[in-house]
């Protein structure tokens, strides 16, 4: 690697989180401590490990109430930049050593936080899944050295960010139902880290083999330094030395390998940020940090269809994994269906893997979807309607299939909306979630 960066000053060497972390596991001992949970009742549910406290329990939880107070004055406090820049100040003027935990451009951490109060807002009324989410949230905070007392730390972040943003326009009720949900969210989150603790916060891996694929992707193999769970169709979030505090997504390319590696497809889009050191400044012997495997578009209790898949661009590693796992579990007589949308046939950057996949397994049927092929969206004349997105509707009857989407949201998103016109119930049509913004879930 050439560009790197010291990156143990950013924590170890940081006197006050040292004296964080200190405070932290006082205040954990003393909410776990009986006598004092009365008086800490409020904050309990951040810490407590065990079984869930009332305040915590989804069940105990009256979400909807909350989530129709919010959602009424949700114009007071919407679009959410502001209030979220509000509360980021208001953080790091209480306690700017926690700056420091955060990497230098906020960008993507605004807009992270603004997606998950809209999922939290869009979600309250069904409080389990909330909780189930939280909790896989939680357990992958742990990489971030985010500890129980942060939560804390934000929730007075948040109260004193909706005081100076919508000030006397906000009701307490108001105020209140959103400190109930961020406690909620929290209480979850901590349960998550708490039930993970006997994995890493993250796992370490060298690069064993990097090639460039044209100009802009490059196919990483690297080899975590422990065992790495995971199932075909999950992702996880990488971190180069060259951009320590800052993770992006990229899907595990491949079912789990009797070598124990793991093979990763990044496209660089564009310059500095983690796909670019990736791409451009990443070698063999250069060690990643991984977080743990997350997602839930697996084909874990599918196997009784016929499965669909739809993939474009480097949403192909997510469609090699799942495609991996149909062949090794396939029941007799099951079939698949591959799209492959590219901008142009240099764009199938791992079509070698593609044609063995295709010779070893008879009962996959492959369609190639290029950008610059006949009537292709991006040809000549091309009108944008022959795509990767409804390729499905002009080639069959996909009824009774269970469908699985990935690439570029909003080619995620067209492909869903057109799979649901072809009659596939929604629960039938499984992809990662898709930002709401124009940013892409597998951000730069
Ligand atoms: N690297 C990874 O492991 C994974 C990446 N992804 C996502 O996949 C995306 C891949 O991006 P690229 O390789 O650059 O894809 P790309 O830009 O090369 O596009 C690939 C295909 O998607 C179609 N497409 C692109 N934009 C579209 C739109 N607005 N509407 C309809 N169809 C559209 C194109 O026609 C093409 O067939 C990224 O956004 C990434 O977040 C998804 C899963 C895994």
């Amino acid at each position: 690697m050439r560009r790197l960066r010291p990156e143990g000053v950013l924590v170890n060497d940081d006197y006050h989180a040292l004296l964080a972390r200190r405070e932290a596991m006082r205040l954990r001992d003393q909410l776990l401590a009986p006598a004092s949970r009365g008086a800490a009742a409020h904050s309990a549910s951040y810490a407590s490990p065990g079984p869930r406290t009332a305040a915590s329990a989804p069940g105990a939880y009256d979400g909807a109430a909350d989530q129709e107070l919010i959602v009424r004055n949700l114009g007071l406090v919407t679009p959410f930049d502001a209030l979220i820049a509000h509360l980021y100040d208001a953080m790091f003027e209480r306690h700017p050593y926690l700056r420091k935990l955060f990497p230098e451009s906020m960008e993507f951490q605004r807009a992270h936080l603004g997606r998950a109060f809209w999922y939290l807002i869009e979600n309250l009324d069904r409080p389990e899944q909330v909780d189930a989410f939280c909790t896989r949230l939680g357990r992958d905070h742990r990489k971030l050295g985010v500890l129980p007392v942060h939560y804390e730390v934000f929730k007075v972040a948040l109260e004193e960010a909706l005081q100076r943003y919508a000030g006397g326009r906000l009701g307490a009720d108001v105020t209140d139902a959103w400190l109930r949900m961020v406690r909620f969210a929290a209480a979850g989150m901590v349960r998550g880290a708490n039930e993970a603790l006997a994995e890493p916060a993250y796992w370490t891996a060298d690069v064993t083999r990097h090639e460039r694929r044209g100009r802009d992707v490059a196919v990483l193999r690297v080899r975590p330094s422990a065992p790495y769970p995971y199932r075909p169709g999950q992702y996880a979030t990488l971190q180069s030395p060259l951009l320590p505090l800052t993770w992006r997504p990229y899907s595990m390319a491949g079912a789990p390998g009797g070598d124990g590696e793991l093979e990763f497809h990044i496209r660089r889009t564009g310059p500095d940020g983690v796909s670019d050191a990736l791409v451009t400044d990443t070698g063999v012997g250069d060690t990643l940090r991984l977080g743990p495997a997350q997602g839930t578009t697996t084909l874990d209790g599918e196997l009784t269809r016929d499965v669909l898949v739809v993939a474009g661009g480097t949403g192909w590693a997510t469609a090699k994994a799942l495609l991996e796992d149909f062949a090794a579990r396939r029941p007799p007589g099951r079939s698949a269906h591959l799209f492959l949308g590219a901008r142009s046939a240099d764009d199938l950057y791992d079509a070698p893997a593609l044609v063995r996949l295709e010779s070893r397994c008879p009962w996959l049927r492959v369609v190639r979807v290029l950008d610059d092929g006949p009537g292709g969206s991006g040809g000549s004349g091309g009108s944008g309607h022959r795509s990767v997105v409804d390729a499905p509707a002009r080639h069959g009857d996909f009824g009774g299939h269970v469908a699985y989407v990935s690439g570029p949201p909003a080619m995620v998103t067209a492909t869903a909306w057109h799979l649901s016109a072809l009659g596939l119930p929604p629960d039938l049509i499984r992809h990662d979630p898709v930002p709401d913004t124009s940013a892409p879930v597998h951000a730069r």
